[in-house]
């Protein structure tokens, strides 16, 4: 399934957040959005993921969701967003509950995702027990259990430190590769752009446009240095960056 936004525009009140935003979100493939601070990634997300709607435009499905999809718009949230009484299989499994599968069918697609996202051995345990990059990857499993057509992802790693987020970085190109997901993948950070993404949204500051989409042809997993394009990402967003942060202190 593919995803089109067209022409959107919102406000809030009297603030103007986004502006004729247009974009493709074609089928296996990670669309990265960035941008300045409270420049509306988002809001657009949300609008992306049917959570709210825009002032103006819309955001258009083609094709059908993949087969057994129980929810083709799936967001993954950077506070993990875990029942903290519940198991690492007690949390995938949740997801599945109201769902007519049978008990064999459930089991099934939790194994599945608990090993692909390497956490079978942790099946058990407590989300407190976790650290946190354990607890993303408990959350991805989630997502990826319900067979999503579009997992939005809303800065995933973001609460994570460094070398963790280069782990759970290897894992989502694994996982790519394994099962070519679709993905929207709002980031502060360059460097998971570039390494993640095939496509770059840079948005300006508020009112978010499109400044430009930068095509990544390299595939996920031949991904080296990058240097070349995360400046080049980085000179689109100096400025704007520069001038928000200064609108905030302003504000
Ligand atoms: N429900 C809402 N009601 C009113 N204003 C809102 C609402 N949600 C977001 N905003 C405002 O819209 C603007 C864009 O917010 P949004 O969170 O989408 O930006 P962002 O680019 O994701 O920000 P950040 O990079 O800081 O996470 C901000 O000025 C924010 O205060």
């Amino acid at each position: 399934m593919d995803l089109t936004v067209e022409g959107l525009s919102h406000r809030y009140g009297d603030t103007e957040v986004l502006r004729d935003v247009s974009l493709d979100i074609p089928a296996g493939r990670i669309v990265c959005i960035v941008g300045p601070s409270g420049c509306g990634k988002s809001t657009l997300l949300r609008m992306i993921g049917g959570l709210e709607r825009p002032t103006v435009g819309a955001v258009m499905q083609r094709g059908a969701p993949p087969r057994g999809s129980l929810n083709p718009l799936t967001f993954v949230f950077q506070d993990f967003a875990l029942l903290p009484w519940r198991t690492v299989d007690g949390n995938v499994s949740l997801v599945l509950e109201d769902h007519a599968l049978s008990r064999a069918e459930r089991r099934t697609i939790i194994d599945d995702v608990l090993a692909r996202t390497r956490l079978t051995d942790f099946a058990g345990a407590l989300p407190r027990q976790l650290s946190g990059g354990m607890k993303q990857r408990v959350a991805i499993a989630r997502a990826l259990a319900v067979n999503p057509a579009v997992m939005l992802m809303d800065e995933p790693l973001s609460a994570l430190d460094a070398q963790t987020r280069e782990l759970l970085m290897d894992d989502l190109v694994a996982l790519w590769l394994r099962e070519r997901f679709t993905a929207v993948y709002v980031t502060h950070n360059l460097a998971e752009a570039v390494r993640l993404g095939h496509r770059v949204v840079v948005l300006s500051r508020r009112p978010g446009r499109i400044r430009e989409v930068v095509e990544i042809d390299a595939p996920l997993d031949a991904r080296g240095a990058m240097e070349d394009v995360q400046s080049h990402l980085w000179g689109l967003m100096r400025d704007e960056a520069r001038a928000a942060d200064a609108e905030l202190l302003d504000g």
